[in-house]
């Protein structure tokens, strides 16, 4: 009887994880399309919408629906790239009434927010931040999971409005999903990972290959693992790449990164060690997603560096996160490894997920006049090990 009990409430809280799990993934697809969505926490509402692509009066319109004033929710690297160094945490920046669209997408992610500040001085509008709320940074958080630029336009639903936005919630014409989920929709799942489907694919560089697709449980993301050879024939611990998916070095040679030779470099040599893992992991442009990569690339043709375009655009150094490799590997049985690597955070990724990194084997492409800049960055700003690469000739860009 007892158990009996158990297992209801236990399939009960499956179903209702499953069911918050759905809205937030439903509610990515919303932002993404350029609809709001509400976020609760507690008793409050805030409705909210993706700053980029937005259409002309977005903002008044979401605060006409709402009834609180519209605000933007900046990340912590955009405030820093508006001069506001002092706080470590999202703030939430009042619009003033009749802002232009363009001037309010300046403020979210331009490369000189100045010319959106009008007459008013930096300092004017520093003045008027506030701390983000709860719901303001979920709404940070689905805007990165969405792979949005990460602000947001937000209004408070104010009491007079709630009984119709609660309404058109019912009527499921508007999402709403609980802050605490929406937050935690970056965290990995363990465990919740599945193993979808695999074939046997020759590669020029590895003749004996195995690709086996993982599809992350809320069907975003998948990512592939490439088996070469049999690695549990290695009696040592496993050659691994973790290689993160860059559509235009890997697919196309782009000579502005490294990834394309590295990906190639990295199945001829884990063939040469006897076989071993590459894990493709879908996380292009380090996480931030190709739009924003490409958004990246222009900013650094205007002088800026890897790291500096991305925070411009208010993401961090680096917004990966490898729990779902780790998971990967469980699934595989790898537990030690031989990590071809010059990043030390994925060593350390990995080391925290429970991997153990035996050792760390450099694995360069080649440098150009192209690449230049971006290795240097990666190595000065990020603290890649790229001595290898950098102190050899350039090919001079082909
Ligand atoms: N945001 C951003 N991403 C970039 C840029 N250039 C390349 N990338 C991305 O950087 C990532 C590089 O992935 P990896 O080669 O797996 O990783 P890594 O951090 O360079 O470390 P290694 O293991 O030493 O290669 C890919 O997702 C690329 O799409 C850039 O200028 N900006
Ligand atoms: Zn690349």
């Amino acid at each position: 009887m007892r158990s009996s009990v158990h297992k209801d409430k236990s399939s009960t809280a499956r179903n209702d994880r499953e069911k918050t799990m759905h809205q937030v993934e439903r509610a990515i697809f919303d932002l993404r399309r350029g609809l709001p969505v509400v976020i609760g926490a507690g008793e409050t509402r805030v409705l909210v919408q993706a700053v980029e692509g937005a259409p002309e009066a977005v903002a008044a319109r979401l605060a006409e629906r709402a009834g609180g004033k519209p605000a933007l929710v900046l990340s912590r690297h955009r405030l820093s790239v508006l001069g506001v160094t002092e706080t470590k945490a999202p703030a939430r920046l009042p619009l003033p009434a009749g802002l232009e669209c363009r001037r309010m997408m300046a403020l979210a992610f331009g490369a000189t927010p100045e010319a959106s500040l009008g007459r008013e001085s930096l300092a004017d509008w520093r003045a008027r931040l506030t701390p983000a709320s709860q719901a303001d940074r979920a709404a940070l958080v689905l805007m990165r999971r969405a792979l949005l630029i990460p602000s947001a336009l937000v209004a408070k639903v104010e009491d007079a409005h709630r009984d119709a936005i609660d309404a058109e919630v019912a009527a499921g014409s508007l999402l709403m999903v609980p802050a605490e989920q929406a937050e935690r929709c970056l965290d990995g799942t363990t465990g919740m990972l599945k193993r979808v489907s695999e074939a046997k694919i020759p590669l020029v560089e590895a003749f004996d290959c195995r690709f086996i697709l993982f599809r992350e449980p809320d069907g975003m993301r998948e990512h592939v693992a490439v088996v070469i050879g049999d690695p549990r024939k290695t009696a040592a611990a496993v050659p691994l790449r973790l290689h993160s998916a860059c559509l235009t070095g890997d697919l196309f040679g782009s000579l502005r990164c490294d990834c394309g030779d590295q990906l190639r470099n990295a199945v001829a040599e884990i063939e040469a060690l006897g076989g071993g893992v590459l894990l493709y992991l879908a996380q292009e442009g380090r996480g931030i997603g190709l739009a924003n990569k490409l958004r990246a690339y222009t900013l650094q043709d205007a002088g800026l560096d890897t790291v500096d375009a991305d925070q411009v655009l208010g993401f961090g150094d680096d917004e990966r996160r490898y729990s779902v490799a780790v998971d990967m590997l469980s699934a595989l049985g790898i537990h030690r490894v031989q990590l071809m690597t010059n990043n030390p955070g994925k060593i350390a990724a990995l080391a925290e997920g429970g991997i153990e990194v035996v050792e760390r084997q450099a694995l360069y492409g080649s440098l150009n006049d192209h690449n230049r800049r971006y290795l240097n960055a990666k190595a000065e700003r990020a603290g890649h090990l790229l001595d290898g690469v950098l102190d050899s000739p350039a090919d001079g860009g082909r």
